[in-house]
């Protein structure tokens, strides 16, 4: 498993190295001695979740407030267009977005700090988003920003069939900039 950092601070890619045969496929989706040598403790996470979306549905984009939380994403059947947005103050990145394409081919995994917005978008009839954080979820902290927020710009790849009521409702980017 390779670790390459991201263009956003401190965001890190992990490459397992999916193992084909005949049978269909083994990879490893993360390996605790890989994440301690970059600093990610696999033990600090401690809720797992899945979601499953229909081609085109869009979650996102969605943060936390207070002291956030980590997150390791990974798309295990499928593929999605995943987005985070830097939304901490002190880093040399704040504002600025990145991409990734994660699926089930080469199985990239995030590594993703608190301080971010995350979202995605289904590419496939079906994709599953597997990730773990590091704090219990609690919606009394959820923060969401519009996926279609024009300030933001977010460049998503194909039309949008479906999105949450909650995201449907989210409010703007500079909204979020002047309470940051
Ligand atoms: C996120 C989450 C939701 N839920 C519940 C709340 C609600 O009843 C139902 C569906 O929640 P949502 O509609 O908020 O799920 P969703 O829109 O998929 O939210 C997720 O989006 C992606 C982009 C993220 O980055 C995640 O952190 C999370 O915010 O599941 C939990 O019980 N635990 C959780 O950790």
């Amino acid at each position: 498993m390779h670790v390459e950092k991201a263009e956003l601070a401190d965001v890190l890619v992990f490459r397992p190295e999916p193992f084909r045969d005949d049978r269909g496929l083994f990879t490893r989706t993360f390996d605790a001695r890989v994440g301690e040598q970059v600093g990610v403790q696999a033990a600090a996470f401690i809720q797992d979740s899945q979601s499953r979306s229909m081609l085109g549905v869009i979650r996102g984009m969605h943060g936390r407030s207070g002291r956030g939380e980590a997150k390791l994403v990974r798309c295990a059947n499928g593929a999605v267009h995943d987005v985070l947005v830097d939304i901490r103050r002190e880093s040399p990145t704040f504002g600025a977005q990145q991409a990734f394409m994660l699926d089930d081919v080469e199985f990239r995994h995030l590594y993703v700090p608190p301080g971010f917005l995350h979202g995605f978008q289904a590419l496939t009839p079906t994709a599953d988003v597997c990730y773990r954080i590091d704090r219990p979820h609690d919606p009394a902290e959820d923060v969401a920003v519009a996926y279609d927020d024009p300030d933001l710009g977010i460049d998503w790849p194909l039309p949008v069939t479906l999105v949450s009521g909650r995201d449907a409702r989210a409010g703007c980017w500079s909204d979020l900039l002047a309470t940051l």
